[in-house]
């Protein structure tokens, strides 16, 4: 995966599914808007006759008055979608405290998610913090009648009239947070008038003020402004600094209140916030597992203020580390350090840690490649503290692996950068990701502290989707008849859009009717656009969101969802990680998530404000299998492993210490290897127990140059770079190529060096040149003795790796069928709400409990035309060299670098046997490819 960049972390939206372009047809946008709908416990939908009066919630009576069934194709099976109760005869979340682990409802949290009660509809950016009414005393006292006052918890709704709270002025942290500090290019913002240009005059409250009067103003408001912000904060700073220095003295829990009151407002912490915070004052190493909105951020926010040094933020997406920096409240300065910065916002970042402007930096975990950045940092006065922010990207068995994760490893951050704590925050972790965590971080077992995976005020509910019956009959009829593809189409147009109104039903419908903001999570970034426009064609006003648009227009979207100005965010897993909008009270899986792991982040978003929130997930076979077989895209055979190792170490003994490079795209596709992949390879031959190479920044490896002022030969001679390029470079047409790391070899320099060395020459208008051919750099440090065992060893943990992804896939199944087939309902569970089933299995799979009931969608079982299909594929593709993979991956519909979809999907086979296990598929393509001598490269 990329660099800091705001990449969503999926592969799978980069790689859209082969009826990408099946797009339902599109609703006429004049045609009128259904009335509201009521959808009886017996799933029919029928329109209320009146329009004013909602329909007696969860009743399962027809109205009296005679109604007119909606139109629609197919009536709903009785199989789904939902019954929608209103809130106040929906089962109360309490019923499902019991399954909750100990200590999960004590007095600090109980006190900590305390109900807001917010106006109606509110169009404006909310600016009511949550104020806590109760001390710390109270909510202890409180504690005890915990689950009366849960039962007794507002919903995120819309309508539910509730008195306004108390607002408490929060003293230190304006609306913006100090975002101004982001501005790092020191460009002003010009204001733009409708028609998009900056006009010279600007509105008195009606009338118009020459631009001279309006300086002279702005001159004074400014200065008056600067002295008066400056005497606010001086009063306010002088206090905190105070607050600190006792707290530095005695990190007590009534002086780390007292700030916590005097810096955010807030009366007391939550469950965890206090042991977090004074391990880490106290020098320690630890690691924090807190529920989503459980406000992780503060864990390491008050640290950063109250320790002497800088504190490091490693967090994995840009878009996080901007949200964070804007929430920061101001007495702590924070500051930016990505990729993505130019070099000179990059030098006015450390320019401002040098001169101690900046107490908490944020940087991204590529930064750590980068040695000029770890040698500046190294001698930065004392680093305090280092956060991991999701530090389960560090670990390759969640759900979010980042390779580059895998550098921040305690050797590193200790040796190197002499710091003193390492705190690593999630808040999803299995105990396998946490061990795997906490042994790279070297924190001892002591020092974890986990409360529960999950916050008590969500209403799950699953429901099938209803295509279910129809879909098997019309793929039984695709086996029978392979040449009714354009039929196939048709139908999957069809009930595409038949999902689309399921969801506009349920978000026509209360609870969901009633909820000012909502997510709809998608897999598909073509699916996200599609529903947006289908709900905004409905009068719901949506937005669509994923890694597909740019960065700009994403933060537009999030900013109109953030200022309630649109209701439905649709979004990819781009959206989603930290996102911290209090008033978020429905969150809907249009698709099945990956992994339970995933499932929990996304509905994190959802009821932060500690009120009732509703998150509900369509499930369909057709996404789970689909879905299950991406999981198998980044997979890699030793074959192909050997064939990496050989083409990144040359063969040549003695070339320790040379710097390589990698071309990215063209070793992905001879490869047939994801770049990500590689990435990852890469890192652990690295970081592996013998370090075989360094990583190096990533570089663009061909270079074209022209000359202009002085000859080549006459500059040759002045300039040693030049020299070696003119040995190494190849002439065209006036034109000399050549390859940066082969010539910085000869030279005995970094590629980096050398690079800046041709950037000088550029600005003294001697030559210009192009970069092009993106590549991995790395410096050999030891060339492996045995490439077969070596290659063997990676191959297994790579499996290794693919294994426990496909079982985070089954176990998202497993959850989903417990809840719809197999549960009691015993214990609170209803055909509507499967809280308690659905937490029992979350808990359950965050603790590595086996359960009996695990269930298994795909077994090993393998189908009677298996065979056959791959000997007819292999036969009439018979100029293709395929491995046993390349062959069950087309059989699965998935892309890979050498086998695209534009060209390999238009086979017959393409996709068709994705109900079998992969591994099944691979193993009939190895004994079919036995056969045919010569075709096969295993
Ligand atoms: N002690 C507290 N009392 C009241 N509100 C708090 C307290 N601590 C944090 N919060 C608020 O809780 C909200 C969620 O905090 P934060 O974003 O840090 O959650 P998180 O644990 O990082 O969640 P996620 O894992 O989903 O990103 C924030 O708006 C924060 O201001």
């Amino acid at each position: 995966m990329e660099s800091d960049s705001d990449s969503d972390g999926s592969h799978i939206s980069a790689t859209p599914p082969r009826n990408l372009s099946l797009s339902p047809p599109r609703p006429s946008p004049t045609r009128p808007l259904p009335p509201p709908l009521v959808v009886s416990n017996k799933s029919r939908i029928r329109i209320k006759p009146s329009k004013s009066k909602p329909a007696p919630s969860g009743s399962s009576k027809a109205p009296s008055k005679p109604e007119p069934v909606l139109e629609t194709p197919l009536s709903l099976p009785t199989d789904l979608p939902f019954q929608i109760r209103r809130p106040s005869d929906a089962p109360s979340v309490s019923s499902s405290i019991e399954t909750l682990p100990a200590g999960f409802f004590s007095s600090s949290h109980s006190a900590s998610f305390a109900k807001i009660r917010r106006p109606l509809i509110n169009q404006e950016p909310s600016v009511i913090e949550p104020v806590l009414t109760t001390t710390a005393s109270d909510s202890r006292a409180d504690s005890t009648d915990a689950r009366t006052r849960r039962k007794t918890r507002l919903p995120n709704l819309i309508g539910a009239s509730a008195p306004m709270p108390t607002v408490k002025p929060r003293p230190c942290s304006g609306g913006d947070g100090n975002f101004v500090r982001l501005n790092l290019s020191g460009k002003r913002r010009k204001f733009l008038n409708k028609k998009g240009k900056s006009s010279g005059k600007r509105y008195k409250r009606g009338k118009f003020i020459s631009r001279h009067e309006r300086e002279g103003k702005e001159k004074d408001i400014g200065e008056l402004k600067q002295r008066g912000d400056c005497k606010i904060r001086e009063i306010d700073c002088a206090v905190v600094e105070e607050a600190v220095a006792a707290t530095l003295d005695e990190p007590s829990e009534e002086n780390l209140v007292k700030i916590l009151k005097l810096v955010y407002g807030y009366d007391c912490f939550r469950d965890g916030q206090v042991e977090a915070i004074q391990m880490v004052l106290a020098g320690k190493s630890g690691a924090v597992v807190l529920p989503t909105g459980a406000g992780k951020s503060l864990c390491y926010q008050l640290p950063a203020l109250i320790l002497p040094g800088i504190t490091l933020v490693v967090s994995p997406l840009l878009a996080l580390m901007i949200d964070q920096l804007r929430q920061l409240p101001y007495v702590i300065k924070g500051g930016l350090l990505t990729s993505t910065q130019t070099p000179e916002e990059a030098s006015e970042s450390l320019m401002q840690l040098r001169q101690g402007e900046i107490k908490l930096l944020f940087v991204s975990p590529e930064r750590f490649l980068n040695e000029g950045f770890l040698s500046i940092i190294s001698s930065l006065p004392a680093i305090s503290l280092v956060v991991i922010d999701e530090a389960h990207c560090i670990s390759e068995w969640s759900h979010n692996f980042r390779p580059s994760f895998m550098r921040l490893r305690a050797s590193l951050l200790r040796k190197t950068l002499n710091v003193r704590a390492v705190l690593a925050m999630t808040a999803t972790a299995t105990t396998t990701t946490l061990d795997a965590i906490m042994s790279a971080l070297d924190i001892p077992h002591s020092n974890l502290i986990q409360k529960a995976h999950f916050r008590d005020n969500f209403h799950l509910s699953v429901s099938m989707v209803r295509n279910r019956q129809v879909i098997r009959f019309y793929i039984v009829l695709e086996l029978v008849y392979f040449h009714c593809l354009n039929f196939v189409k048709l139908m999957f147009e069809f009930f595409e859009h038949i999902r689309m109104k399921d969801l506009l039903i349920m978000i026509k419908s209360p609870p969901f009717a009633e909820v000012q903001s909502i997510i709809i999570y998608c897999k598909f970034q073509y699916e996200t656009d599609q529903i947006s426009r289908y709900l905004n064609d409905h009068s719901i006003l949506a937005k669509s969101y994923h890694s597909g648009i740019t960065a700009k227009e994403r933060s537009y979207v999030q900013d109109l969802f953030n200022s309630n100005k649109i209701r439905v965010v649709v979004a990819t897993v781009a959206f989603g990680m930290g996102l911290d909008k209090s008033d978020v009270g429905a969150v809907i899986h249009y698709s099945l998530p990956e992994s339970l792991e995933e499932y929990v982040q996304e509905i994190g978003r959802a009821g932060r404000d500690g009120r009732l929130s509703y998150c509900h997930l369509f499930y369909d076979d057709e996404t789970f299998f689909k879905l299950r077989s991406l999981m198998y895209s980044e997979g890699v055979d030793e074959y192909a492993v050997n064939k990496f190792l050989r083409e990144v170490f040359p063969s040549d003994k003695s070339s320790c210490g040379k710097i390589c490079s990698l071309i990215k795209e063209s070793a992905s596709r001879r490869l047939d290897m994801k770049e990500e992949v590689m990435l990852t390879l890469l890192t652990r031959l690295e970081l592996g127990n013998v370090q075989y190479l360094q990583l190096l920044p990533q570089i663009n490896a061909t270079c074209t140059l022209a000359f202009h002022k002085t000859s080549p030969p006459l500059l040759a001679q002045k300039v040693s770079a030049i020299a070696a390029i003119l040995k190494r470079s190849e002439s065209k047409r006036g034109q000399y190529i050549f390859d940066i790391p082969t010539v910085a070899n000869d030279m005995g320099v970094t590629a980096v060096k050398l690079t800046n060395q041709l950037y000088d020459l550029k600005l003294m208008g001697e030559i210009t040149y192009e970069m092009k051919d993106m590549a991995y750099c790395y410096r050999i440090i030891e060339v492996p003795t045995d490439l077969l065992s070596l290659s063997e060893d990676i191959t297994q943990w790579l499996s290794e790796v693919e294994n426990c992804k496909v079982q985070k896939m089954d176990a998202m199944f497993s959850a989903v069928y417990y809840a719809l087939n197999l549960c009691d309902k015993m214990q609170g569970c209803s055909g509507t709400n499967h809280t308690p089933c659905l937490q029992r299995k979350i808990l359950e799979y965050f603790s590595g409990v086996e359960n009996a009931d695990f269930c298994k969608k795909i077994d090993g079982q393998s189908s009677p035309f298996l065979r056959a299909d791959i000997k007819v594929f292999l036969q009439s593709n018979s100029q293709a060299r395929f491995t046993p993979r390349a062959v069950a991956r087309i059989m699965h519909g998935i892309a890979s670098p050498a086998y695209p979809s534009t060209t390999w999907s238009k086979t017959h086979f393409w996709g068709r046997y994705t109900r079998i296990d992969f591994k099944v598929v691979m193993e009939a393509a190895k004994e079919e490819l036995k056969h045919l001598v010569g075709k096969c490269t295993l």
